[in-house]
């Protein structure tokens, strides 16, 4: 601290302005910082963070090139390891919450980075709460059932685990405010949904970063909005810019140099970057939070906890016999989350991929039990199918050519129509003069137009081609090693068949992970059922030489009745 006071003109930031806050936060004289600066640079690894600091700053300062080299040689470690992601199934009561904190301290050789969802079902409620305020009429908001629900959850949480109300209560009543408002505008533009949906992590967030810190173990709660997530503008299905790697690691690396707490971020959210608007990163985001800040710090690992034993051989509400895949692929798992697979968000991997992170998924119901493991690489020698992903509600388009066979152009016409009005397609298979394909469901159902948008794809194409437009289908997904398709394709034929099945389309991803086929919906649950057990339940794999076969984890069945998932 007197340091500080004796040098007078010090620009704020620069090495010397350093020196004196890491001088004034040991509580040393400038003769402790000369001190620290002559000591041999091999000592810096057993001292603190904040003294390697001070001792770099403090060379400059003191204008000694030998220790300023010294020191930077051995520059100070970054002090996280893992990032640790909680979802809302982790996180639906005070007791959950308790063992959330338990599970987290179990582990005192990491210095993680936790990301939250919200509560339990609180998205979901808010979101219903956001529609009733549009019909309900001001004086109503107050009443409105889901706003109910959502402050006796966090506030019996709150007092269940002993901390104070006023964590939350400026939160819920702003909410309340905010429902007030949409009553009184009846709307909810995509904007203000998003903005509403950020409640949920911002009190999941509070209520454990205060528990935390009452345990003694000192927690930060931060609002990734507030930390440099940067994202395009497109409310409720945003995207990460690439500013937001460099903005999170300087924020969070330089709040642990200055005073190390645990961070406890808002998974989900973000910060669009023309409108500066909070914006969410789509259903299911804070997994995509998690690998992100992965990437940022460049930790070791991105831990997701659910309340599965990992990414399952199939959904288990589906299907109950789903068993636990040990190791997947970064493109094996996005392709699988992308065709369906709710437990992971479709761009999570992405930053993993990028960034050589591993992803582990485990849960938090039963942490022993080793989860699963996502890498960039896996040996697939052994490997032949790893999950069945089902999309339903899917729509499909069967176009063909009114012109001549072999008119080139075709294609281009038929996909600058979907870029044109902002459709995304699933699965695509040609033949010379005919197309079908499928529409991704979430692109559409995340639009208000459904039915008027799909008019206006099929007239326009008509201008051109013949379209059968079939609604309710589903895509069945085979995740595996695309190495031995035949062995996959004539397996599920077999099935398909004796199951009197009639597939629609197939189409074969260019990942090389993915063979999809097209049924109807009414029929798509049974042939994933069937599919399972010839795959995983009857001896297929082990029958083929040296085949992977999954192994079947423990109290699956246990864990959803717990939460009644
Ligand atoms: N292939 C699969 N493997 C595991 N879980 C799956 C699979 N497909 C769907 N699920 C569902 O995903 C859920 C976990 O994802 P999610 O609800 O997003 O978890 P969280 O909210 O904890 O992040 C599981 O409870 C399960 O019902
Ligand atoms: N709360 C958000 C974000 C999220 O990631 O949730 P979860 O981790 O519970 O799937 C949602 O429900 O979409």
């Amino acid at each position: 601290m007197a340091v500080a006071l004796r040098l007078p003109g010090v620009a704020r930031g620069s090495p010397a302005a350093l020196a004196i806050r890491a001088a004034a936060k040991l509580g040393r004289e400038q003769d402790s910082v000369r001190a620290c600066c002559a000591r041999p640079p091999a000592q810096c690894w057993r001292r603190s963070r904040l003294l390697v600091r001070c001792q770099t700053a403090a060379a400059a300062l003191l204008n000694n090139e030998e220790a300023t080299a010294a020191a930077a040689a051995h520059k100070p470690r970054t002090g996280f390891t893992v990032v640790m992601k909680f979802g809302g199934s982790s996180l639906a009561s005070a007791d959950r919450m308790r063992e959330v904190a338990d599970l987290i301290l179990s582990f005192p050789e990491e210095t993680p980075v936790i990301v939250l969802s919200a509560m339990g079902k609180t998205t979901n409620n808010l979101l219903l709460a956001g529609e009733k305020a549009v019909s309900c009429g001001a004086p109503k908001a107050s009443e409105i059932p889901e706003l109910a629900v959502i402050k006796d959850l966090h506030l019996r949480t709150i007092d269940e685990l002993g901390l104070d109300r006023s964590v939350v209560s400026g939160l819920l009543d702003e909410l309340e405010q905010l429902l007030k408002g949409v009553a009184m505008m009846k709307e909810l533009t995509r904007r203000t949904r998003d903005y509403l949906v950020s409640f949920g992590e911002c009190m999941s967030t509070r209520i454990f970063a205060a528990y935390l810190n009452k345990l003694g173990k000192k927690a930060r709660q931060y609002d990734a909005f507030d930390i440099g997530f940067i994202t395009t503008d497109d409310f409720t299905n945003a995207d990460i810019l690439e500013v937001t790697y460099p903005a999170v690691a300087k924020r969070l690396n330089g709040d642990w140099m200055d005073d190390p707490a645990i961070p406890i971020v808002t998974g989900f959210l973000g910060k669009g970057c023309k409108s500066c608007a909070v914006t969410t990163l789509g259903r299911g985001g804070s997994d995509l939070t998690a690998t992100t800040i992965g990437k940022a710090l460049g930790l070791r690992e991105v831990q997701v906890w659910k309340d599965v034993d990992g990414v399952l051989t199939c959904d288990p509400n589906i299907y109950a016999n789903a068993i636990p895949v040990p190791y997947l692929t970064f493109d094996e798992a996005a392709e699988l989350a992308y065709f369906g697979a709710q437990v992971l968000h479709p761009q999570s991997m992405r930053p993993a991929r990028e960034g050589d992170i591993p992803v582990r998924v485990k849960n938090s119901y039963n942490r022993h039990v080793p989860g699963t493991v996502i890498t960039k690489a896996r040996d697939m020698s052994k490997s032949i199918l790893t999950s069945i992903v089902l999309k339903s509600n899917v729509t499909m388009l069967d176009i063909v050519s009114t012109r001549m066979l072999g008119q080139y152009g075709f294609l281009a016409k038929v996909f600058s129509i979907f870029e044109d009005l902002g459709i995304s397609v699933d699965c695509v298979a040609t033949s010379e003069v005919s197309v079908s394909l499928t529409l991704d469901p979430s692109k559409l159902w995340s639009r208000e137009l459904i039915q008027q948008e799909l008019d206006h794809v099929v007239e326009e194409l008509e201008k051109f081609a013949v379209v059968h437009l079939l609604q309710h289908r589903s895509i069945i997904s085979l995740i595996g090693n695309v190495q031995r398709s035949s062995l996959i394709l004539e397996k599920a034929f077999n099935v398909l068949r004796r199951n009197g099945v009639n597939v629609q389309m197939i189409s074969q991803g260019a990942s090389k992970v993915n063979i999809s086929l097209v049924v109807n919906d009414s029929e798509a649950k049974q042939c994933v059922q069937a599919l399972h057990s010839a795959f995983f339940e009857n001896g297929f794999m082990s029958e083929i030489e040296g085949a992977d076969v999954p192994q079947n984890g423990a109290s699956l069945n246990s864990n959803r009745a717990i939460y009644g998932n």
